[in-house]
């Protein structure tokens, strides 16, 4: 008899990360945010905790209609989706998904962790998160139930303070980790873009570039909102 086993039969049980560690399951972070624009702080954010995680990959998940920024001016979802693309498209272990996006109504985290577990069912997930938006993640809908689908890391971030405790956060369900301080914020680029001034380095290359072609965050821009 036979001892060969078909190639469908057999199930890997193991998998070698980029340090050279092996894992039983993929582990996959999650960067959620409104990302308007993507800027230099975020994709340090997503690569120091890959790192320190030894995670597979980062998927990058934009936000649709963000819930605290409802009634703010937030640009249009397929401008801040292109340009997540394009800062994130260099990195192999980095992708864009559009469940929020997608999703018709608000967005909230415990549908994108669900909707991000039910495509990768095999996975360990993380969730990203800066200390500003942690300080509030007790607000968050359905926050007890988020700790069972995702591990969640706090990364600093200049001029907030990081102290899950100090916010309510149950003991052990966010861990915190300090990565490299970059003053940059969504709200600082788009202000410098209205003003004239430059926002080289503070965003990547093509994403300059985005918001030049497209006009966006200009005076321009404001008459067609
Ligand atoms: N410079 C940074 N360092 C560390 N984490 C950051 C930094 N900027 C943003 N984050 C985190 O990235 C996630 C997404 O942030 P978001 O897209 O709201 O950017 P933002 O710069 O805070 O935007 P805005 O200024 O428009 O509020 C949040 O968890 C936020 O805390
Ligand atoms: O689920 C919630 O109630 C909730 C409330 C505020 C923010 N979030 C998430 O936090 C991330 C950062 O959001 P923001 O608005 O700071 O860009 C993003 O993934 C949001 O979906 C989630």
């Amino acid at each position: 008899m036979s001892s060969i086993v078909p190639a469908s039969h057999i199930r890997v049980t193991h998998r070698k990360s980029a340090r050279g560690n092996f894992h039983e399951r993929a582990r996959i972070g999650i960067m959620g945010g409104t990302f308007d624009p993507i800027h230099n702080g975020h994709l340090v954010a997503a690569s120091e905790v890959a790192w320190v995680y030894d995670l597979d990959e980062v998927i990058f998940v934009p936000t649709g209609r963000p819930v605290f920024k409802q009634g703010k001016n937030v640009t249009n979802e397929e401008d801040r989706y292109l340009m997540t693309v394009i800062a994130t498209a260099a990195n192999p272990q980095f992708s864009v998904s559009r469940v929020d996006i997608d999703r018709p109504g608000i967005t909230y985290t415990i549908d994108t962790l669900r909707d991000i577990r039910a495509l990768r069912p095999d996975a360990d997930l993380f969730f990203i998160t800066g200390a500003d938006a942690l300080a509030e993640i007790m607000k968050w809908k359905d926050a007890d139930a988020m700790w069972n689908i995702a591990h969640f890391v706090g990364v600093t971030r200049p001029g907030y303070v990081m102290n899950p405790q100090k916010f309510g956060v149950p003991d052990k369900a966010v861990d915190v980790i300090e990565i490299p301080a970059l003053a940059i914020s969504s709200t600082d680029i788009r202000r410098r873009s209205y003003e004239g001034e430059p926002v080289w380095y503070l965003v990547p290359d093509g994403v300059v570039q985005y918001i030049s072609k497209h006009g966006l965050y200009s005076h321009a821009d404001e008459q067609n909102s």
